[in-house]
């Protein structure tokens, strides 16, 4: 094939879906603007058109009228937030009331014999072409926009007795630039879902470390944040676990650093596979980790950070096939500190008591865990 579409892998799909609305909020407002301001025009520019049917004025301002609505509510929506209706609503309406505003023009011309079908052929032209850039969802949107209202307008051609030969070379340009449209909808669609994934590649590479896989800190950071907002808001516990391998310094010297890398590598993947799915892990530092963990309090943490440890201290076994050249097993143990929100905590005080936790695990012997102490205020 010549040209293969970009393809949202599955880890993406709902990203996609929040970052197309927000494009399609965007792109509501824009079509909104031109949809009342040319609809406006055309109504008051009869004259200027050398548009003779002044008789249909009212008529046509009522077959305008569901257009100028739709793009009132659409601009309603984004600048005071009310009604509360999706993008991509607001442009499928957007589209259909064009749609059915311009084949009504052309039904009512035609059953009222007026000449002016030059100036309805071009409505049809633009009309088509807008309706299809407004179809941000491609060929789903199509059997809506197109298909219904050209029907629709066939089967009241008929029931009106206006014979379907006089409209065909009417419909034939506004069909062909209704194809344009689409095509050039969809060129415009694969280009953002490419932009989005090589946005998405880049934060991913930017947020994962790339020798242990984790999280970066810059990564955990908003995620601390947003899970300190949701605690004040909703008032659910959310705990951290720090965690810092045990004389980590004396591997690396003993059996080197590639070696230490394997270490820190393994233990990483290790705590990720005991941790449960909405947890989140990063590498704080040089070889500390960072554990978060939502909707837990205190003592669930504690349980948490015991299992962490022990998972840790099996380190030894596993790694055994791993240094099997230097001919001598590993021992390689974390020591832990638990810290949980208290109300009106920041980040950065829930991390300074985990530290401090941390601290004591370590003076207390290592290989253990330790919480801090609650602040009363
Ligand atoms: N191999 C390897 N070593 C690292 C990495 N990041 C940090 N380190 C090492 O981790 C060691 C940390 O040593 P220290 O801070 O003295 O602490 P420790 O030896 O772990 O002793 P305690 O923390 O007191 O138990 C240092 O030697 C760092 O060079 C890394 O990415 N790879």
């Amino acid at each position: 094939m010549f040209y293969s579409p970009p393809v949202v892998p599955q880890k993406w799909q709902s990203a996609h879906e929040a970052h197309t609305q927000a494009v399609e909020q965007k792109f509501v407002v824009v079509a909104a603007w031109i949809l009342l301001i040319t609809v406006v025009v055309y109504q008051f520019s009869h004259d200027i058109r050398s548009f003779h049917s002044s008789n249909l004025l009212v008529t046509e301002f009522a077959i305008r009228m569901p257009v100028i609505l739709v793009a009132l509510t659409a601009l309603s929506t984004h600048y005071f937030g009310k009604p509360r209706c999706s993008g991509r609503l607001l442009l499928q309406l957007l589209a259909l009331s064009l749609m059915v505003m311009i084949l009504a023009l052309l039904l009512l011309h035609l059953k009222n014999g007026t000449n002016e079908f030059h100036q309805i052929s071009n409505g049809l032209v633009i009309s088509f072409f807008g309706a299809s850039m407004l179809s941000v969802r491609g060929l789903r949107d199509w059997p809506l926009l197109f298909l219904l209202p050209i029907a629709t307008f066939a089967s009241l051609a008929v029931f009106l007795d206006i014979a379907l030969e006089d409209v065909g070379p009417l419909v034939f340009d506004p069909l062909m630039m209704m194809v344009i449209g689409m095509i050039v909808m969809t060129a415009l669609r694969h280009i953002l879902t490419s932009e989005f994934l090589a946005r998405q590649q880049l934060r991913e590479v930017a947020s994962t470390d790339p020798l242990t896989g984790l999280l970066t800190r810059r990564a955990m950071e908003p995620l601390m944040d947003h899970e300190l907002q949701r605690a004040k808001r909703a008032d659910v516990p959310f705990s951290l676990v720090l965690g810092d391998l045990d004389l980590f310094k004396r591997v690396n010297d003993t059996w080197g650093h590639d070696t230490g890398d394997l270490v820190l590598r393994e233990t990483a993947r290790r705590l990720k596979v005991a941790l449960r799915h909405q947890d989140a892990l990063c590498r704080w530092g040089g070889e500390e980790l960072l554990v978060l963990l939502p909707d837990t309090p205190m003592e669930g943490a504690r349980e948490v950070a015991e299992k962490l440890r022990e998972v840790a201290e099996k380190l030894r076994e596993a790694m055994i096939p791993a240094i099997d050249a230097h001919g001598q097993p590993i021992t390689q143990t974390i020591s832990l500190g638990v810290a949980s929100f208290q109300t009106d905590d920041t980040v950065e005080a829930i991390v300074g008591r985990a530290d401090e936790a941390l601290y004591l695990a370590k003076r207390n012997g290592r290989n253990r865990v330790e919480v801090a102490c609650r602040v009363t205020g």
